[in-house]
């Protein structure tokens, strides 16, 4: 009944409810089924007001869960409560709707909360195949295990909550095909910013992009994460990546993950979960793993980016069209052309976000920072990317490692990657950040952001400015 099909149109076609137009390929308009959701105090409020107002129940409560991320503190000795009535009224109001409509809700406390997009696969609930719609845009995380994620805003969440379906218009189809391997000190981060610099900041826009070659399945369950997380910043819808046996492996055993015996049967049909010989994508682009080299942003923009070798680029050099916007970050980051990337001097590091705080993130910063000191005048603060993370990181004494360096040690939430909370740069202060996004103003009026890998921020910490992790030659095998 079909040709050769990617891996995104099989799952989409699996998920199939109807045609809306009879059409076929990209651009046909259909309602989609569901499997699951995830939803956030920040995002999902007036989903439940529109619910209640129209006095609809939730279609499948246990397809739900809720995680207050966004706005909680993240203060070593935080309680329930924040000091910010508006912040305060969306965490009690979410926890009200977890009740009212019967939906799972992890609040600040909870041992299981975290950033949302590293709780799901934390407690082994994203699995390959299944279609995850949430109401936040880095939903593309989940693409690492081969379930197509997506972003959704809040009247969509308010459908999806009362149906269980979307109406859903098939993406076009695109894949960045990734050859040889990563070298020594250079990451899944350095990889996808070196993607999004390459083809821009709308490059994959109206797009499902695949992953796929050597380097994407040498690398693990997290770094893939790290990557299919920061698709979205190249305009991809839906990012993906073929499941493998490390897929499984890393779902298996965890809190809500199948059982060992349904992994083992569902195996079959996960296996199916490949794009075919011959599928059609409509872009392809292919990436030499081995010339990337650790990259940084110098810009208000994620393909705003270089290696760290590199200097401030005179905007003169670039394309006519990217010129007005490189002036204007220049000026907005304070940053003259011709000043090495190196050379930036750093006044605050974070390392967090749900792009780069998971177990083995918070592992590559630590082996930077064993027996050394983060420079003086530089507040470095790294928030786990969930509560289990963090214990996880504990039990391995990650956290002395950072404490003994100077890092803050804080609890999780989306903290200093967005600054809804009391996490946020002072005007002009400028950070080495491992998150995904540096807008004007994300982090705070004015700051400044820097995006990079975790091991980066920890080697600007410890140096005082932006530096290549490399130098510090003490990357163990
Ligand atoms: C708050 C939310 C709508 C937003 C998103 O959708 O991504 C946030 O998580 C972000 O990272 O900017
Ligand atoms: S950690 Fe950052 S990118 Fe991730 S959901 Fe929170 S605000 Fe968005």
């Amino acid at each position: 009944m079909f040709g050769a099909r990617t891996l995104y149109d099989k799952i989409i076609d699996q998920h199939k409810v109807m045609s809306l137009d009879g059409g076929q390929g990209p651009g046909e308009r259909l309602l989609l089924y569901i499997d699951r959701t995830v939803l956030n105090e920040y995002t999902s409020p007036q989903a439940f007001s529109g619910l209640r107002e129209a006095g609809r129940k939730v279609w499948r409560p246990r397809a739900a869960l809720g995680v207050v991320d966004h706005v909680n503190s993240t203060a070593p000795d935080r309680t329930g409560q924040v000091d910010d009535p508006g912040a305060q009224g969306q965490i009690d109001y979410f926890a009200r709707n977890g009740k009212d409509f019967g939906i799972e809700m992890f609040d600040v406390l909870d041992p299981r909360q975290g950033i949302e997009h590293v709780v799901l696969p934390d407690l082994g609930w994203v699995l390959p195949g299944l279609v995850i719609a949430a109401g936040d845009s880095h939903t593309t995380t989940y693409g690492a295990f081969g379930s197509v994620g997506f972003g959704i805003g809040t009247s969509d969440i308010e459908h999806l909550l009362a149906t269980q379906t979307l109406p859903y218009v098939r993406l076009k189809r695109m894949r960045a095909l990734v050859k040889g391997r990563l070298s020594v000190g250079v990451t899944a981060k350095d990889l996808v910013m070196a993607l999004i610099r390459e083809i821009g900041a709308a490059g994959a826009a109206g797009h499902a992009l695949e992953f796929a070659g050597e380097a994407i399945e040498a690398l693990d369950m997290e770094a893939r994460m790290t990557i299919c997380n920061m698709a979205v910043e190249c305009g991809a819808r839906v990012a993906l990546m073929a499941p493998d046996d490390k897929a499984l492996s890393y779902i298996a055993g965890r809190p809500r993950a199948p059982s060992v015996a349904m992994i083992e049967r569902a195996k079959g049909i996960w296996s199916a979960l490949q794009t075919d010989e011959g599928a059609v994508f409509e872009r392809e682009v292919t990436i030499q793993a081995a010339d990337i080299a650790p990259m940084v942003s110098w810009g208000t923009s994620p393909d705003q980016a270089a290696t760290i070798s590199d200097a401030v680029p005179d905007p003169a050099t670039l394309l006519p069209e990217k010129q007005r916007d490189a002036e204007h970050a220049l000026q907005y980051m304070g940053l003259l052309p011709g000043t090495p990337l190196s050379a930036i001097p750093i006044d605050r590091a974070f390392i967090g976000s749900c792009t780069n705080a998971r177990l083995s993130d918070l592992r590559d910063a630590a082996k930077v920072l064993r027996g050394r000191r983060v420079a003086p005048r530089v507040r470095a603060m790294v928030s786990p990317g969930s509560s289990t993370v963090r214990r996880q990181a504990e039990a391995e004494g990650l956290d002395r490692i950072f404490i003994d360096a100077g890092f803050e040690w804080r609890q999780s939430g989306c903290s200093l990657c967005l600054a809804m909370n009391d996490d946020v740069l002072a005007p002009g202060e400028r950070c080495a950040s491992s998150t995904n996004r540096n807008f004007e103003g994300r982090q705070g009026t004015a700051g400044r952001t820097h995006l990079m890998s975790p091991a980066m921020v920890a080697a600007a910490a410890v140096f005082g400015h932006l530096a290549d992790v490399r130098s510090l030659s003490l990357l163990e095998a």
